[in-house]
């Protein structure tokens, strides 16, 4: 009422709210939210920022009523969105799969009231895998390593050899020791088997990416931006074990970070999984050494 008589000329609908309109609005709200989301991780961040420039542009020709360039806009604009469909076509197809993906109903659901824990690979897996890096870097062996999340990594996998064996960290310093059949390219990793080797993977053409780089690193990226696998990279030259996740390089991994890296993929909290040694010991010195003071 008060509003009404204040501002006469603003005439409010009389709208009546269904159930129907909330539905409407819940996803509407999602789909803004998930766009919004995709993009901030996406190429499409800096696209978006061109763009807004490029329409502030076009408010003012349209406001300042300057007939040439708004008539070269409405001429030019089917163009621009039929190349801005052409140039992230690869991003678009990505949503267009993650909207068919169960991702979706974890994004809507909360964590924590899914109650039933998927366990993608079993802990003596995340232990081989540790140590076969640990080793690799200690003798600078390059290794590229990367593990299946939730979309797939067939593309990739056909690129390569296919294996097919139980992981273990003698099989994986095997494939990757020098001058062997297998040690280029990258292991392809699902659940607990090795599904492929010498796997050719697409490089990142990220401008973040430290110069002194190669592609081993840069194909570790590459796959994490496209996937959303966890790529772990032994450097040959320095020997350093990196892992790659969502386009980010994460670079000198310890081994604690690259273990509880590999337990979050596992689904499990980090507390709840118990590492095991080959030789019976909890990983790490300090487990050796707890491990030590329980048999006493
Ligand atoms: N697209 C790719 N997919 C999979 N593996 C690749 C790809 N490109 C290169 N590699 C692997 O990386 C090796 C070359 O590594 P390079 O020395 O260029 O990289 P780097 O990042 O400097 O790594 P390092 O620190 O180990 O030297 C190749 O022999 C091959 O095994």
């Amino acid at each position: 009422m008060w509003f009404g008589s204040h501002f006469p000329w603003l005439k409010v609908p009389a709208i009546t709210i269904g159930v129907i309109d909330i539905i409407e609005i819940i996803i509407l709200s999602f789909l803004v939210y998930s766009v919004l989301v995709w993009i901030k991780r996406s190429r499409a961040w800096t696209l978006l920022k061109g763009m807004l420039l490029v329409g502030c542009f076009i408010a003012l020709a349209y406001l300042f009523n300057m007939d040439t360039l708004t008539f070269i806009i409405e001429k030019g604009l089917n163009i621009i969105i039929m190349g801005a469909l052409v140039i992230f076509q690869p991003e678009l197809r990505k949503v267009l799969e993650q909207l068919g993906e169960k991702e979706l109903l974890s994004s809507i659901i909360p964590a924590g009231t899914v109650k039933e824990v998927v366990q993608r690979c079993s802990d003596r897996t995340i232990n081989e895998i540790v140590r076969a890096s640990l080793e690799m870097a200690k003798v600078k062996t390059g290794a590229l390593m990367v593990i299946e999340e939730n979309e797939t990594l067939a593309e990739y996998e056909r690129t390569g050899i296919a294996i097919d064996a139980v992981v273990s960290s003698q099989l994986l310093i095997n494939i990757f020791e020098h001058n062997t059949p297998l040690h280029d390219g990258a292991v392809i990793i699902r659940g607990d088997k090795i599904v492929s080797a010498t796997c050719y993977l697409p490089l990142s053409d990220s401008q973040n990416l430290s110069k002194e780089l190669g592609t081993r690193h840069r194909a570790g990226v590459g796959v994490s931006e496209v996937t959303d696998s966890l790529t772990i990279i032994v450097s040959e030259e320095t020997g350093k074990i990196s892992i790659a996740k969502k386009g980010v390089l994460t670079r000198n991994v310890t081994e604690e970070i690259l273990r509880a890296q590999l337990v979050t993929l596992q689904n499990k909290s980090v507390n709840s999984i118990k590492l095991i040694s080959r030789k019976g010991f909890p990983f790490g010195r300090k487990g050796k050494r707890d491990a030590e003071k329980g048999s006493k």
